[in-house]
């Protein structure tokens, strides 16, 4: 469970980046949080892992607050979320498996890693985790010979690696065309129903959205200015959270 309570961030040259955020995402959820550029979304994804540091309330991961953590209990809380990015974040030169083994580094001392000391079993989890994204045959190229898609698949298998418990995508679609959006995505559904690991994603497009979340939560200047199932997000509600009626540069098309 992941629980934000009362969270509010002001960057230090005054911009606002969150205000009063009090919610709770419940283990399995698919969230998809939604908002124009310069919303909010990437401060409140990366608020959950203390990529950024909040300035006001409390973030709550299975009841120990991240804000407040530090060494090894903030090292471990950490070790439970994932994190996709839209640029997918691997060392190109480096294999497929180095790539997907990385996510196995919060459970091994530093010397261990350092040496690039992985057990038997690490390499096991690993390919067990490229299996689960079909990229079984990519293992040993370069991550830089694979196309974008394939890429961001090697990032979902590095975070299934970890054994995270929570994944956070910030625009992990962004960068890729509409076919290849839909199997990042179908991948990130299998991961959230078959493995039980809970989803929070920020996208643009509403198209998206609709199709792969459970619940939406919308940020209009760092305020959540929606937050329900899916079902209740109308174009009505798309247009107050966009602040503009909807319009092509919201909508991706060709997802179906
Ligand atoms: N390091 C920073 N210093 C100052 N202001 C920042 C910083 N990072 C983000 N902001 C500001 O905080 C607000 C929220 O930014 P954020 O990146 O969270 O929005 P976003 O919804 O993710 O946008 P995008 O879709 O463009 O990534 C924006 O006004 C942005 O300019």
């Amino acid at each position: 469970m992941i629980e934000f309570k009362n969270v509010s961030k002001v960057y230090p040259n005054g911009t606002r980046g969150l205000k009063n955020v009090d919610l709770r995402i419940d283990d399995g959820e698919f969230v998809v949080v939604v908002g124009l550029s310069g919303a909010g979304k990437s401060t409140f994804l990366r608020s959950i892992n203390r990529l950024h540091e909040v300035t006001e309330g409390e973030i709550l991961i299975n009841d120990q607050s991240i804000t407040a953590a530090s060494g090894s209990d903030l090292y471990r809380i950490r070790r439970d979320i994932g994190m996709i990015f839209q640029n997918f974040n691997l060392v190109r030169r480096s294999s497929v498996m180095r790539n997907v083994l990385s996510g196995r580094v919060g459970y091994h001392s530093t010397l261990r890693m350092i040496l690039g000391l992985f057990p038997k079993q690490d390499k096991a989890i690993a390919m067990q985790s490229l299996e689960r994204v079909n990229l079984a045959e990519k293992t040993y190229m370069r991550a830089d010979e694979l196309s974008g898609g394939q890429q961001q698949r090697v990032s979902i298998a590095r975070a299934l690696a970890q054994e995270a418990k929570f994944i956070l995508a910030d625009e992990p679609v962004a960068s890729l065309d509409p076919m290849t959006t839909k199997q990042v995505m179908d991948d990130l559904v299998y991961i959230n129903k078959e493995l039980n690991m809970t989803m929070v994603v920020n996208l643009h497009f509403i198209d998206v959205a609709r199709k792969y979340a459970t619940r939406i939560i919308g940020l209009r200047e760092g305020e959540i200015v929606f937050d329900g199932p899916v079902e209740d997000a109308t174009d009505e509600v798309f247009s107050n959270i966009y602040g503009k009626p909807i319009d092509e540069d919201e909508v991706l098309g060709a997802v179906k």
